[in-house]
């Protein structure tokens, strides 16, 4: 059965102080007279990969902007492992276990692949967080299947072997949840299959949560567990993939005619 979110409403079993994961409760944030997010809820344990979808505008970007402390709410909080940490900074939230990538890649382009990896691992240590499930660089670039290219300039590389760096970064941190912002965008049907066998390994071997943006459905549809569809600042209907799938809002309103192929 599809679970249709009330915007207020919130995940029965998401009581802010006992989760392990992010919880997200109620959060707005508006740009003016705009709401880019309004009221929304959603969670994502940790060992658990959460998809996040919707059409251009819905708000997406905005909530992994507030979820990772690049951005203030106006309204609601966001929880790790039950503490507040919304409205303090990205730092702040790279500390407490928050990593991300970006939409715009952000990758030191004149370091190698490794290096780009390891300056992460350096941060982490700094962190002192993770250290006993710590993977070693080489695991790492392995489990992104980078090992081939570990000594390759990143700025050098295809699209979408720099947005699997940027991955490999983001979990050299150690982190509790890990944010992917259209990690398989400019990626190729194979390339994106592939993706989605690294997406459940990392969480399987770091045992971390994954928060998945993409406008590749077929991909979002198959690395997902969980789904929550926005449109216009709201959460409007969440639930397990075949449920969102099937759901008429979402293929007529949001997803229109790609939903049919
Ligand atoms: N800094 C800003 N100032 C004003 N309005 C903004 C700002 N950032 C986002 N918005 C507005 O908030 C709404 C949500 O934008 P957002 O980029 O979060 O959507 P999105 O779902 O990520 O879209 P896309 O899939 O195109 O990346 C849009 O109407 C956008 O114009």
């Amino acid at each position: 059965m599809l679970a249709v979110s009330a915007p207020a409403e919130r995940p029965p079993e998401a009581e802010p102080s006992a989760a392990s994961g992010i919880v997200v409760d109620g959060l707005t944030k508006q740009f003016g007279g705009i709401y880019a997010v309004r009221d929304v809820s959603l969670e994502c344990r940790v060992g658990q990969i959460v998809g996040l979808i919707g059409p251009n505008g819905a708000g997406k970007t905005t909530l992994m902007n507030l979820i990772s402390g690049t951005l203030t709410p106006t309204g609601g909080a966001v929880y790790l492992d039950g503490k507040v940490v919304s409205a303090t900074s990205p730092a702040a939230c790279a500390e407490a276990g928050i990593a991300r990538t970006f939409q715009n890649i952000r990758l030191f382009k004149r370091l190698t692949v490794r290096q780009n990896v390891e300056v992460a691992r350096i941060t982490r240590r700094r962190l002192a967080r993770g250290a006993e499930k710590a993977p070693s660089v080489d695991e790492i670039l392995k489990l992104l299947g980078l090992d081939g290219i570990a000594e390759a300039k990143a700025g050098t590389l295809p699209y979408g072997h720099q947005r699997r760096v940027e991955i490999a970064r983001a979990v050299a941190l150690s982190p509790r949840v890990v944010l992917l912002d259209e990690p398989a965008a400019g990626m190729n049907e194979q390339e994106s299959r592939a993706l989605i066998g690294s997406v459940q390994l990392i969480r399987d071997r770091f045992g971390c949560g994954v928060i998945v943006i993409d406008h590749d459905l077929k991909f979002i549809m198959e690395v997902s567990e969980y789904l929550y569809v926005m449109h216009l600042g709201e959460v409007i209907v969440s639930g397990i993939p075949d449920e969102v799938r099937h759901d008429e809002r979402v293929i007529e309103i949001y997803l229109g005619r790609k939903a049919r192929k």
